[in-house]
């Protein structure tokens, strides 16, 4: 075994955490054939020990010096400590043991009769985690140490002493539901026993560091949350004096720097990506505690770039000049869950491009690389030579910023171009009134409809070239023409041709856009076995033509009713991509909505009366700290602005958003000033209906009528509930009714009796009107 304070350089390496799902998504596969039934437990488990192996060997491999333990999972690591620490809710205790996969599986994924925790996105990336349940003061006490397990394993497996990885018991709180101001201090103070056998152990079995991730330290953090913070991290510290404590920060800089630089931990991890400038800042005002490490998260962890190593190099002998080098340690800026494995795999797309890029194992390479030359540096001057691996980085990145692709939209305008104005709602809201002439409370769906197996498979046999163009075509709109029938027939007002060409919502368009790269096997897990590939935008994004056109003027030329055209937003075609570090993601989000608004104005000009613009994500990458939000609202409610910009009064434009506290964004909802907005109800009816009861909205609003996330079809009287409290704070003549979100992932009969009973519902509430 490496014993890392003497063999290594001065200037230590460490890791933050690691992709879970293998280079070629083993962990994917591994899980979805264990809960397929297709293999057993035993060799479930014999599979994932030796990914999870292979897993710890390849950051070995890398040379960092302290390779992370523990943050390995069976679906998410939030999860892990909800079952170590006891705090199984009462509705699958009856399944097994706390360390059981039948428990564990059934929190995750819910069973028959308890439906799974809630998910939610960690933070402000597309990570999803499961929100812990608080509610009733449980008392945490650890049921099975799987950290002391991960750190044995790894000790005995890949020969190394890593530095095991928990969450925190501030952030676990924070981020726990049934949680109120009164009960929080309680409640984080309830942890501190379970914290501390799990540290304790750790100490026992050897482990000299551990690694206590707290981002929520740099969200809004109020002023009496300090003592507290100083309190829990002294009662672990006094409780375990020889483990050395490694608190880390990441997703922007602390809250409260002067505080938490004074923790009684002996090192802390900062974010020097996202959170630069003012993690650097504080350094400087505040100083650094003598002894303590600093981790100096440099490499970028969310990123899919090479390390730029001049500016990473310019910052760490900054660093170096204010605190000793013996204190530092070189690290990515956070986990690097939200980065793909390896770009050993990349062959396609534009080599530039591919040369530019680094995922996970590179980056871990790129650490060590950047703490070989700083110590060159320290010693030799700023004279030396780059390594080798730095050198190539510099000469990718250069090639990549004069790529041609960049520089094109120049000619477009900047984003601080004035956008025009469209009339006052009440105008357009009349117009449309007389073109339309819908009747109240008007029915339609979010967009897309079931997306059955054979529509699946033959979009994969046209892919790789077994089935023709036209036989695709035909087959897509044979389909749609069905469900024009389907939509007429049950009584929708407006229709959808019902999105069967797509996958997913912003790869889509990206493939109909220029700017844009594809990753052979740049996979992200985004919640449990489910992963994603984010596109990659390198270039200008520019229009290429038609995206939308044919299939909405084919759909509308079967039936007399409005159909909506359907697009992805800026900001959601921004969040759920990659894009570049060294173009402002403001300027990015204004050339998707150009692009966009060709589209539209095409649609338009085609005939198209409505058209949606989809934007999801615009709560999702608010920034974490809410005195950031007017700055980001302002260019994202632009970009949306941008993407419908010049139509024409009598175009009802529409909108959709989900997962998102609507009360939060509800000024921003006005300034996109969308005609209608449909919005997901199910998961915060309550608080929505409060938010539009105290804020009423101005223009149209649907609110979800039923969760689409459920296979079961509630009764036509459950939504016409939902209408009735939604009547109570939206007017008749602007209430629509709609579901939560898209229906791509339903089955077909389920969502055929939901789409009766829902236009039943609608009946039932006009009826209700007229007699009122
Ligand atoms: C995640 S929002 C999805 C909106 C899209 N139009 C759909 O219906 O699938
Ligand atoms: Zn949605």
């Amino acid at each position: 075994m490496k014993d890392v304070d003497t063999a290594m350089a001065i200037i230590s390496t460490a890791g933050v955490g690691y992709p879970r799902i293998g280079e070629n998504r083993e962990w994917k596969k591994l899980l979805e054939e264990f809960w397929g039934g297709k293999r057993d437990e035993e060799s479930f488990q014999k599979e994932i020990r030796e990914l999870r192996i292979r897993r710890l060997l390849r950051q070995k491999k890398s040379g960092v010096a302290w390779v992370p333990s523990g943050d390995f999972t069976l679906y998410d690591s939030v999860l892990d400590h909800v079952a170590a620490f006891d705090l199984i809710p009462d509705r699958f205790r009856h399944l097994g043991a706390n360390d059981s996969l039948a428990v564990y599986f059934a929190m995750a994924r819910g069973i028959e009769g308890a439906p799974a925790c809630e998910m939610t996105k960690w933070f402000d990336t597309n990570y999803h985690y499961l929100v812990p349940e608080l509610a009733g003061q449980p008392k945490p006490k650890l049921v099975f140490n799987p950290w002391l397990d991960a750190f044995t394993e790894a000790k005995r497996e890949a020969g190394l002493l890593t530095r095991p990885v928990l969450i925190g018991p501030y952030t676990l709180v924070r981020l726990a539901k049934g949680v109120s101001s009164e009960n929080f201090a309680e409640l984080v103070r309830s942890f501190i026993p379970a914290y501390n056998t799990v540290l304790e152990e750790l100490a026992k079995a050897g482990a000299g560091w551990v690694q206590i991730d707290e981002p929520s330290l740099v969200t809004d953090v109020p002023e009496e949350h300090l003592a507290l913070l100083t309190e829990i991290y002294g009662a672990l510290k006094s409780s375990n004096p020889k483990l050395l404590i490694h608190l880390q920060t990441y997703f922007g800089a602390v809250e409260h720097p002067e505080a938490v630089f004074s923790l009684p931990v002996d090192g802390i991890g900062l974010d020097f990506v996202r959170g630069k400038i003012d993690n650097l800042d504080a350094i400087k005002k505040f100083g650094w505690t003598k002894g303590k490490k600093l981790g100096a998260g440099v490499v970028n962890g969310r990123s899919i770039w090479r390390v730029d190593p001049d500016q990473a190099l310019g910052l760490l002998e900054e660093l170096a000049s204010l605190i000793p080098a013996e204190q530092l340690i070189i690290q990515p800026s956070s986990s690097l869950l939200h980065s793909p494995v390896s770009v050993n795999v990349e062959v396609s797309g534009d080599a530039v491009v591919r040369g530019a890029l680094a995922f996970a194992d590179q980056k871990l390479e790129e650490v060590v690389a950047l703490s070989e030359a700083l110590e060159a540096r320290l010693n030799g001057g700023a004279a030396t030579a780059l390594p080798a691996r730095l050198e190539e980085n510099r000469i990718a990145l250069a090639a990549l910023r004069s790529h041609p692709a960049r520089h094109r939209a120049a000619a477009q305008g900047s984003s601080e171009e004035s956008i025009a104005e469209r009339s006052p709602f009440a105008e357009r809201h009349a117009l449309q009134l007389s073109r339309f002439k819908l009747p109240l409370l008007p029915t339609t769906t979010i967009g897309s409809l079931p997306q059955t197996a054979d529509i699946r498979k033959a979009r994969l046999e046209w892919r790789r070239g077994k089935l023709s163009d036209d036989a695709y075509r035909q087959l897509l709109q044979e389909r749609t023409e069905l469900w024009i029938r389907r939509q007429e027939e049950y009584g929708i007002d407006v229709l959808v041709h019902g999105e069967f060409e797509r996958t997913d919502m912003v790869e889509h368009f990206a493939h109909l856009l220029d700017g844009y790269h594809f990753t052979t096997n740049g996979w992200v897990q985004s919640y449990g076995s489910r992963c994603v590939k984010p596109p990659v935008i390198y270039g200008d994004v520019m229009d290429r033509g038609a995206m939308t056109l044919e299939d909405t003027l084919y759909a509308q030329s079967l039936t007399d009713r409005p159909v909506k055209g359907m697009l992805t937003g800026p900001i959601t075609m921004l969040a759920w991509s990659f894009y570049r570090d060294d173009i402002s993601p403001k300027e990015i989000a204004d050339q998707i909505a150009r692009a966009l608004d060709a589209e539209v104005l095409r649609l338009e000009a085609a005939g198209i009366g409505m058209i949606q613009v989809d934007e999801p994500a615009l709560r999702e990458i608010a920034p974490l700290k809410h005195r950031e939000w007017p700055e980001y609202l302002e260019w994202s409610v632009n970009a949306f602005r941008r993407s419908v910009a010049g139509v024409r009064d009598e175009t009802q434009i529409h909108t959709h958003m989900c997962y998102c506290d609507y009360h939060e964004i509800i000024g921003a909802v006005e300034a996109m000033d969308a005609d209608v907005i449909s919005l997901e109800t199910s998961r915060s009816h309550g608080s929505l209906i409060h938010a539009l009861e105290h804020q009423p909205y101005a223009n149209g609003i649907g609110l979800g009528v039923y969760d689409i996330h459920s296979p079961v079809v509630p009764e036509t009287e459950t939504m016409l509930a939902v209408i009735r409290d939604s009547l109570a704070v939206v007017p008749a003549d602007r209430l629509w009714v709609n579901p939560d979100c898209g229906l791509k992932t339903r089955g077909e009969p389920e969502t055929i009796e939901a789409l009766k009973r829902m236009a039943e519902a609608a009946v039932l509430a006009r009826a209700e009107l007229a007699n009122a």
